[in-house]
């Protein structure tokens, strides 16, 4: 096993040698302060992760944490070569696309009565009950359906043998240590090992490792196992929805090289130093952010550590990219296929 890195300093290093992707100052401050009055509010809050999305579990027990388990192995990769031509899942009336058709799957087939968040489940699951359980209700598949398979049947497995096959006993292993729950998924976990090479160095952006742990915090409330004495430790989650929204708000900005590939809609290989670049900056650009955030807090002898931290400004700039979708169509997202994110 490789040594353990650290996706903060990782993305310090990428931003400072960057050839194509810069962070703006300004836009970094302006972006602090559109958000310095959201802090406030609910949905910036750990208790906005259930209240504002209803596919998400209502509970804080042990099944509740093996379904986010199973969400965040699978949570890569549903953007489709055609916005009018994806996968989508019906589900209690609704139609649900990207991540959330993953999630809609999900609580399809526990209805149906499928034990899919059991990794004695999942952990032999073939192809064929994969494809069945993660159905589209277009003629488009979700993506990497056999690469899905493959993850869920080696999770399933690792769960089995090292945890008794459930990850509850994986967080109770932290110690209430987000860092310390971090290392145990990349350490037994293989898919989960988010990492590159960048100018001869090795990086870790470890992706989807991170947001299960911001997802096992926020399942649990901030609460008993989940209540991680340094969640502000982890960073935002190196996604392709992340680095759209800075630049579409100002503070990341793309060379005019970099542009031209993303608007041709160019296939960038995990690992190419493009898309490194992308995702090691919206990490460091989200980092400065926060900081501000704080900073502005500070001046007005207010104290935010416990309110402000990357998790919840993930949270809030993913639902923002959710919700301007139509605005944000002028920024292309990189397009990678990949099991990370
Ligand atoms: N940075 C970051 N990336 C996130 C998430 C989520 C969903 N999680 C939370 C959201 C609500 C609940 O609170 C969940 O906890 C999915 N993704 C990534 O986005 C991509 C899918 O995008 P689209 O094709 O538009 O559905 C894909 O790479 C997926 O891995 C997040 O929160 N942050």
């Amino acid at each position: 096993m490789e040594p353990f890195l650290n996706p903060k300093e990782s993305a310090k290093f990428i931003a400072e040698h960057s050839k194509d992707v810069y962070i703006e100052d300004d836009g970094v401050r302006k972006v602090a302060e559109m958000l310095f009055d959201k802090v406030l509010e609910n949905e910036f809050s750990v208790a906005g992760w259930k209240s504002s999305h209803e596919l998400n579990p209502q509970a804080a027990n042990e099944d509740a944490v093996n379904w986010v388990f199973l969400a965040d192995t699978l949570n890569f990769s549903f953007w489709s070569e055609r916005e009018d031509h994806k996968c989508l899942v019906k589900y209690k009336g609704k139609t649900y696309s990207g991540y959330w058709s993953l999630c809609a799957a999900i609580n399809r087939a526990l209805d149906e009565g499928i034990p899919i968040t059991s990794a004695s489940y999942y952990a032999t699951m073939t192809l064929e009950q994969v494809k069945h359980v993660f159905r589209s209700d277009t003629e488009v598949p979700m993506p990497l359906i056999e690469e899905r398979h493959r993850v869920l049947n080696e999770t399933g497995t690792v769960l089995l043998e090292k945890f008794g096959g459930s990850f509850l006993s994986c967080v109770k292993k932290s110690g209430k240590s987000a860092q310390t729950l971090l290392q145990l998924i990349v350490e037994n976990f293989p898919s989960f090992r988010d990492e590159a090479s960048f100018q001869g160095r090795k990086v870790a952006f470890y992706k989807r490792a991170q947001i299960l742990v911001a997802d096992t915090w926020s399942v649990l409330e901030g609460k008993g196992d989940g209540c991680f004495s340094d969640i502000s430790s982890v960073t935002i989650f190196a996604d392709y929805r992340i680095p759209q929204v800075l630049v579409h708000l100002g503070a990341m900005k793309y060379s005019d090289e970099l542009m031209k590939k993303l608007k041709e809609g160019h296939m960038f290989p995990s690992g190419d130093y493009q898309e490194v670049e992308i995702r090691g900056c919206s990490i460091w650009c989200c980092d400065l952010i926060c900081n501000h955030l704080l900073e502005l807090y500070k001046k007005k002898g207010q104290n935010m550590d416990e309110k402000i931290n990357a998790v919840l400004l993930d949270y809030y700039l993913w639902d923002y990219a959710r919700d301007h979708r139509e605005d944000m169509k002028g920024v292309p997202f990189h397009r990678t296929r990949c099991i990370y994110y």
